[in-house]
């Protein structure tokens, strides 16, 4: 079977600032997201969560009026270098949404290959076929899907669509995983395998998923950060550090109302 994913990485970001038009929505933003472990993005709505993990893999840069300051560095290498490609960081950091977006009347094959074309990336059928297997069981769907792989992904439930999406994304091999709220259109049987998957990922990739539910923020992470915007000031990390931290002794007070439900 081919092997789907390349060396562990850390993903970095320094004093990251962002902007939509003239309004500040994150304020010099530090995190360090490790090797291989689950970084959980917690906070209130609005916070800044989402707009943080677009500066990740340089989506934020495509709404426009959006601009930013900072840095991001993937193993060391700041993403936003002048002479980089854009495609690099996209192929290199993979996105999932919300809303499962799977190509609706493609086929479950052709979806998970789908950003080779798009990367330019050349390969033969037969290792096609291996890496669709493979991006398929690590998702957590092969076992569902192997005899009908030549039906539209639209055809699946909305779990099996997220994680054909989640296989989608690792068929470019990327070296981070980011997940906005990933669960939150789903049943809660399908957001436990989805947990699941992402147990089962975080030994090969570095992951970061936002997410509003604390108990999905406590199982599946191993790193927590709490985002705030207060009064209408730009976003801040409160409190970043190991999830049994954040959840059993915070420092700060703020940390403790919301990780136990008194606001947000
Ligand atoms: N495309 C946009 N144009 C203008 N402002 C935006 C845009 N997207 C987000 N914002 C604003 O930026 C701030 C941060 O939004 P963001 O979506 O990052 O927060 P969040 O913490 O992810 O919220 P939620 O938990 O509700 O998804 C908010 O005040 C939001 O209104």
């Amino acid at each position: 079977m081919t092997q789907v994913m390349s060396a562990l990485a850390e993903i970095d970001a320094r004093a990251v600032s962002a902007w939509f038009g003239e309004r500040k929505v994150l304020d010099r933003v530090s995190l360090l997201m490790p090797a291989g472990t689950v970084t959980a993005l917690i906070g209130p709505s609005g916070c800044g969560k989402s707009t943080f993990l677009r500066t990740l893999n340089r989506m934020h840069e495509l709404i426009p009026g959006a601009s930013l300051a900072g840095e991001v560095r993937l193993s060391g290498a700041d993403i936003y270098e002048p002479g980089r490609k854009l495609t690099d960081a996209r192929r290199q950091i993979g996105m999932v949404f919300q809303k499962p977006n799977p190509f609706p009347a493609m086929s479950i094959y052709d979806n998970v290959v789908a950003g080779l074309r798009l990367t330019g990336t050349r390969v033969s059928k037969s290792a096609k076929d291996d890496l669709v297997e493979s991006c398929l069981a690590k998702a957590g769907l092969w076992a569902e899907v192997r005899d009908r792989l030549r039906q539209p992904g639209g055809a699946l439930s909305g779990g099996q669509q997220q994680r054909l999406c989640i296989a989608r994304s690792l068929a470019v091999r990327p070296k981070v995983l980011l997940m906005d709220e990933p669960c939150s259109a789903l049943d809660p049987t399908s957001t436990r395998r989805i947990e699941q998957t992402i147990a089962e990922l975080a030994h090969e990739i570095t992951i970061v998923i936002v997410t509003h539910n604390m108990q999905q923020a406590a199982r599946v992470s191993q790193q927590c950060a709490f985002f705030l915007a207060e009064h209408g000031t730009p976003g801040v990390i409160v409190e970043a550090g190991p999830t049994e931290t954040i959840f059993g002794s915070p420092s700060d007070e703020r940390t403790s109302d919301y990780v136990h439900g008194r606001f947000g």
